[in-house]
This record gives structure tokens, sequence and C-alpha cells, in this order.
């Protein structure tokens, strides 16, 4: 096979060419120039991006012992610290330990455990609703950091300024802040690691200190109150407990170190993206209202007012099931995945892909492709409902990746946001806010472009 260089050599060595606003949109559109598989150098480091299904399918799925690693982020792995997480770590033995531990936790079986933990923090999410509606977007946040914490750590958030939330969060949003390809210089320059703080224009040194602090506090900190909850008889039972008393062998200081960071871990990787989808299901009912009044129509039909929706009616509501896929398709919450990197070089449809390439999967070109989704920027359930009203079996997922290394949360984050959806629809109607004439005040398409993109909400 001819070695021909996959070439798409938009930029070299032009940081500014790289996008940094919505870079999945300019990637999807340059895919309409370039093809479903493109390639940019910065500095001479590889990136491929992979803008079909096809494509991550053959590569990603396909090929996937070449194509589970992911890359060095110099600013977050070395000087922030995040070298811990799971998700970010290098494909090899120390990640295989943290995946098992990870399967363990939140496979199917795991996942159901946490329903009624689900449940209840989701009817605090209503009740807070109910009684402060103007706070939505505090709600929801709570939510998600309420199921996660109470889950992995047995501990119940206080609403407000949680000491455990603020940590991971403040933790969680810098390395969002450093680790977009464009989004920090340090990145694509990896030898600007080894400047002193003082050098002009080594501000990021600065930042990686003030956060490497934090990041350890966020994995120490509540790991330490389980430990010292076990040891007073006084710790919930949670992930936490569960792996280090049900271990398969005696516990090494290494064991309970990896069971520490996979608690961690679940946080940040599972917070802002829960968050995210959430987030995407309000703004999108207020954008397309006659979406809820389907929804109520399905609601009052099967269920009535007399009681709120449980998972076991997942089954008997077909369209609520559409809106949960819709959510997960609009407005990805990663759009662009978490980054790959390439274990050995590879060879694709006459290109040559090189070892150590940074391989990113444009999922929301993907969900967004018209040739499978026909109007891709309209929310449009019904896009999954066949003329019968039952869902068709066309259940792709793109949301939460692919391969080896597919979120290993997706059981219990798809609960958590489908439950959302179903107790808010029932419950509540959502509309913008009005101004002194009694109008709707517009709301724009304010996502971050971040990591992991969330809208701006204020209703
Ligand atoms: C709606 C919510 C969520 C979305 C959209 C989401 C999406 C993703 C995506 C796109 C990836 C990268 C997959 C890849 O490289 O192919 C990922 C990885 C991961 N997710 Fe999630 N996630 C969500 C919630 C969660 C939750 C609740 C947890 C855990 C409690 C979690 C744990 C993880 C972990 C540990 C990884 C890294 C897997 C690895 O590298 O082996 N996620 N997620």
């Amino acid at each position: 096979m001819p070695r021909c260089t996959l070439t798409f050599q938009l930029v070299y060595g032009n940081l500014s060419d790289i996008p940094t606003i919505k870079p999945w949109v300019t990637y999807a559109e340059w895919g309409k120039t370039y093809g479903d598989i493109m390639h940019l150098r910065i500095f001479g480091q590889h990136t491929v991006i992979l803008n079909s299904i096809g494509v991550v399918r053959d590569l990603i799925e396909r090929r996937s012992h070449i194509y589970s690693d992911r890359p060095d982020v110099p600013m977050v792995n070395c000087k922030m610290e995040w070298d811990f997480n799971g998700g970010l770590m290098p494909y090899g033995p120390l990640w295989k330990v943290h995946r098992r531990l990870f399967d363990r936790a939140f496979k199917p079986s795991a996942s159901v455990n946490y329903r009624p933990i689900q449940t209840r923090k989701i009817n605090d999410l209503l009740h807070g609703l109910l009684t402060s509606p103007m706070a939505l977007k505090d709600h929801y946040r709570t939510v998600a950091a309420a199921i996660i914490m109470s889950t992995v750590y047995g501990y119940d958030i206080t609403p407000k300024g949680d000491y455990f939330v603020s940590l991971a969060e403040d933790a969680v949003s810098k390395l969002s802040e450093s680790i977009f390809p464009g989004a920090n210089v340090v990145n694509a320059i990896p030898f600007l690691r080894f400047l002193p703080v003082w050098f002009p224009g080594a501000g990021f040194k600065r930042f990686a200190n003030e956060t490497k602090k934090l990041t350890r506090q966020m994995r120490d900190v509540p790991f330490e109150f389980v430990k010292k909850g076990m040891v007073d008889g006084t710790a919930s039972e949670c992930i936490v407990t569960e792996l280090l008393t049900k271990f398969d062998k005696p516990l090494s200081d290494e064991d309970v170190r990896v069971i520490k960071e996979v608690a961690a871990t679940s946080y940040a990787a599972g917070a802002d993206t829960t968050v995210s989808a959430i987030g995407t299901f309000f703004y999108a009912m207020t954008m397309f209202p006659e979406v809820q009044i389907k929804a109520r129509q399905e609601i009052d039909a099967i269920i009535g007012s007399d009681r709120l929706v449980t998972y076991e009616d997942q089954v008997s509501l077909p369209y609520i099931e559409a809106i949960y896929r819709e959510v997960m398709r609009w407005r990805p919450a990663l759009p662009l995945g978490v980054a790959r990197c390439t274990l050995e070089e590879d060879i694709y449809n006459g290109y040559y892909i090189p070892k150590g390439a940074t391989v990113l999967m444009n999922l929301w070109a993907m969900s967004h492709d018209p040739r499978k989704y026909k109007d891709p920027e309209l929310f449009n359930p019904d896009r999954y409902i066949d003329s019968n009203g039952n869902l068709l079996p066309d259940d792709d997922m793109y949301a939460y990746g692919f391969g080896r290394r597919i979120c290993s949360g997706k059981y219990m984050a798809s609960s958590t946001v489908w439950l959302v959806i179903a107790s808010v629809l029932s419950t509540f109607k959502i509309e913008r806010k009005k101004d002194k004439f009694g109008k709707d005040i517009p709301l724009d398409d304010q996502y971050t472009d971040t990591l992991v993109r969330s809208i701006h909400l204020s209703f």
C-alpha cells in the first residue's frame, strides 16, 4: 500500500489557525471539503480528526488495539497532577486496573443499585425547582454532584457551597480550561513546561501550581472522610466502602491508592458531563415547547397525575426515551470526545497515520450528519419514533464515545438524565423568562467552548 502522508496541512506552525471557538463545527465544515478524515500539524505534532461514524467504527472500534491510548497533555498530566485520572491515563497495565474497578462499580447490574439514590436526589431537585425556580442552574448542578457524591462516597452534600463539591468543581474547571488543543500553548509546545514560573509568558506554571493543590485535595479529602467513617462505624454503604471491603485480594497501599483515584475520577468525569446534558434538556424545552406538550400528553396518558414517574415506567414512555436520545444527539456534552492517541503507525484507506498522533472523534459532526439526521439542528424526538408510536431500534448513542475507552459511567449517566427529563416534564412547564411587557426574553445558544460544554441558562 502506498505510504501517502495523510495531509490536509492546514496549519503548519500557526497556532492561531486552530479554532478555539466551537472547533467541532469548524472541523465539520472543513470535512465537507477534505473528507471524513483530516490531518492537522501543529509544530510537528500530528492531529487526526474523524468526522464520520464509519471512520470511527473502522478505527476506534475495529482497530482498538491501535487507537485506545490517550495523548500526554503536559499541562494537565505533569503540571496539574491529573495523571491519576483513569480517563486521561495512557493505555497500559495501570489503566486496565482502573478500568476494571470502574466497570465493577458502574456496570449495568451495579448501576441499578444506585436508582434509589438517583430517585431521592431527583425528588430533591423537583422540590428545589418548586421553591426557587430562578435558581434553576444551581439545582441541576446540585443534583449531578449529589448523585455522584452519594453513590461514590456515601456523602450527602449540602445544596449550597458544599466543601467537597467546591474542591472538585474548582479542580475540574481548571482541567477543562487547559485541555483543549489550541486552548493552552503548553499542550502544543511541551518544552515550555520546563520554564521557571518567572519566565515571561510562563503564566501557565502559576496556574498549574495553584491547581495542583486543588487536585490533591479533591482526591484526598472525600476519601479520608469515608475511611474515617469506616473506623467510626458511621460510613454509609457506597462504591468506596464496597471496593475497600470486598476487594478480591488483601489490599496493598497501591490498591488503596487506585480505589481513591477511581473515586475521584468518577466525580471529575461524571459531574460536568451530566450537568451539560441536563442543561441541554432545559434549553431544548424552552426552544421547542411543542415537544413538552407531546411529552406531557404521553405522561398524562400512561402515568396520570397521582404519582411521580419511576424507572419501572421507562419502557412505557417511548417519547420520553426519544427526548433523552435527542438531548444526547443535539448538543453532545463532549463534542470532540476525549482525545485518543495512536499506539502504532497505521494505514487506512491509503492514508498514513503516524504513531503518537492525537486522534479526535468529532461526535458533534457525527450526530449532525444530515445523511443520518434530517435537519440536524432541529430538536426532533420524533426522528426515533415509527408511525405506530413505537421507538425505532436505532439507539446509536455517539455521546458516550466508542471502543475500549467508551464512557464507563454511561449506564448511571443515562438513568440520571432520563429520570430528570421524565420527572421534570411530569411536574413542571418550562418557559422562558418574560420581560416587563410579558414577552419572552430570547435565549442564546450560549454554550461554553471548554472540554465539557455547558449552557449558561437564566430563565
Ligand atoms: C451524560 C453524561 C456523560 C457523558 C455525555 C459522558 C461522555 C463520555 C465520553 C465521550 C467519554 C470518552 C469516551 C471515549 O474516549 O471514547 C467518557 C469517558 C469516561 N466517562 Fe463519561 N460521560 C458521562 C457521564 C459519566 C459518569 C456519570 C461517569 C462516572 C460516574 C463517567 C465516567 C467516565 C470515565 C471513567 C471515562 C474514561 C473512560 C476511559 O478512558 O477508560 N462518565 N465519558
